[in-house]
């Protein structure tokens, strides 16, 4: 009321019970088709138990096994049987392990995480994270599918509501995280509208990786599959050199010398044998390269005129090589007879960019780029080092068909080297933990989905032995220049 004047109050504004649309049937409708609606249900009952059985194959076998040998048996015949299970599990984890934890271990624990942690909390944590959506007064919610357990991490799929973007979920990645007690999430698109987010509970690349035995075979060195480490799910991690052109990036400390020594050892077989030829440039004055310069057929200690005029002399041979193949073959192979040639640049930044003399910084740059862009098919590969991927530093990463991101300070870095989107698809070389030398995300071209891996650590001693393995191997004559630049090591 204001004064004297009367003021209606607010009509009641109750919200109405809503009734089912079938509630306002004919009666004789609702008599007709209730035997049709009991089949439906009865097959929708029959449908939910055949996907519980098929979501927890283990819980519902031994459910219905324990229940049946009870029942038939008595108690004592289901204590014998409970035990001989349990000897035939410890016997098959002892004889195979892997196979147990693979099909055993990892199948129940997939089971009573679903059942416990993601089944019962899901609704709950996708209502607070944002990411169900309300429309006429209907709840669309993202539907919860396989869930996969490796012990390390569970790999949870989902179907995403209409109008969502995985944008939306990369975005919750944390509150994910947290909410389901994991460690970090990483969320990847797997086909339109259906995602898989990992929560990763412990990282399987804390332990180093020691180098395996030197092969004395150089027939077991593969080009295309040359193996530098072990990835997150415990497969070889397999770096493409024929055909492919390398960018390792880390922060000082992140371990690109054990990606750099780790190539060089898996290839001494073929270098002993003469099939494959290390060239090398260490501008850090031989720091790192220094350390066994028996694996190189070249190598030089600086980035001064040494260095362009090696860079140069290879940029000359891959061209030379390339006219001679115009029209006879199309990429390099071991019957052509002339070694395949990796090119080594430690710290690529100090040859192209950092060096003072513009001239020999543009000749330099010139040279890389020509052996990048154009050394696939004739047999030759850069594996370029650099701790500083901005554009201005290297302006043509975009020649590298496969990029390895060690430990990164930001996340723009992250993007600069692997790509855009990569880091949204988990790719988060940033948060690599500074006690993991060694581990990075990889993209390669033409693979939609970056990969985690652990390069071998080589020690000193390893390096030593490397340089013994090395020291009778083949020496090539380098064709071009006859008397070597000085600086070199031959
Ligand atoms: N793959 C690995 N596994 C375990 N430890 C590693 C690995 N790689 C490197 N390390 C350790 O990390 C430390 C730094 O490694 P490294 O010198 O190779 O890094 P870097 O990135 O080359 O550094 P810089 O830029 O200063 O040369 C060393 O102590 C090394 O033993």
């Amino acid at each position: 009321m204001s004064g004297n004047r009367w003021v209606d109050p607010a009509p009641f504004e109750g919200v109405r019970p809503r009734l089912p649309w079938w509630f306002f049937l004919p009666r004789w409708v609702k008599v007709v088709s209730l035997p049709i609606a009991l089949v439906v249900v009865l097959v929708w009952l029959a449908v939910r138990l055949a996907v519980l059985a098929v979501r927890y194959p283990v819980a519902v076998i031994c459910g219905v096994t324990v229940h049946l040998i009870y029942v038939h048996c008595g108690p004592w015949a289901l204590v014998i049987v409970v035990l001989s299970a349990t000897a035939g599990l410890v016997i098959w984890a002892g004889l195979h392990r892997p196979s147990f934890v693979r099909h055993g271990w990892h199948r129940v624990l997939t089971e009573w995480r679903r059942a416990t942690v993601y089944v019962p909390q899901w609704r709950t944590v996708t209502r607070l994270a944002v990411l169900t959506k309300d429309s006429r007064g209907k709840e669309f919610r993202p539907k919860l599918r396989q869930v996969r357990s490796e012990g390390w991490r569970d790999r949870v799929r989902v179907k995403m509501v209409p109008a969502q973007s995985p944008e939306q979920w990369e975005a919750r990645r944390d509150n994910l995280a947290h909410s389901f007690n994991a460690k970090s999430c990483r969320v990847r698109v797997l086909k339109p509208r259906v995602l898989e987010l990992d929560f990763i509970h412990s990282d399987p690349l804390a332990r180093a990786v020691p180098v395996p035995a030197l092969s004395d075979d150089a027939a077991t060195v593969n080009l295309k599959r040359v193996m530098v480490g072990r990835t997150e799910t415990g497969r070889p991690w397999l770096l493409r050199l024929l055909g492919s052109q390398l960018l390792v990036v880390g922060v000082p400390g992140a371990g690109k010398g054990s990606v750099l020594w780790s190539i060089v050892w898996q290839l001494a077989p073929a270098i002993r044998a003469g099939l494959v030829r290390l060239v090398g440039i260490d501008p850090k004055g031989g720091m790192e390269l220094g350390q066994c310069p028996d694996a190189f057929a070249k190598v030089v200690y600086d980035n001064g005129p040494d260095a362009v005029e090696l860079l140069e002399e290879i940029a000359a041979e891959v061209k030379e090589r390339a006219s001679r193949y115009r029209g006879i073959r199309r990429l390099w192979a071991r019957s052509t007879g002339e070694p395949f040639t990796v090119l080594i640049v430690d710290e690529l930044a100090d040859v192209i960019a950092y060096q003072t003399d513009k001239n020999l910084r543009d000749r330099a740059t010139r040279a890389v780029q020509t052996i990048t862009s154009q050394g696939r098919a004739p047999g030759f590969a850069v594996v370029a080092v650099v701790q500083d991927p901005r554009k201005e530093i290297v302006g043509f990463r975009h020649l590298f068909t496969t990029r390895v991101a060690l430990r990164l300070d930001e996340p723009v870095q992250v993007d600069m080297v692997l790509g855009d989107g990569v880091r949204q698809r988990g790719a988060a070389a940033h948060e690599i933990s500074e006690n993991t030398p060694g581990v990075a995300w990889i993209k390669q071209d033409g693979h939609r989905e970056p990969e985690r891996a652990r390069a071998f650590h080589v020690r000193d001693a390893d390096l030593v032995e490397l340089a013994l393995f090395l020291g009778d191997a083949t020496v090539h004559e380098f064709t071009g220049r006859p008397d070597g630049p000085e600086g070199m090591a031959a």
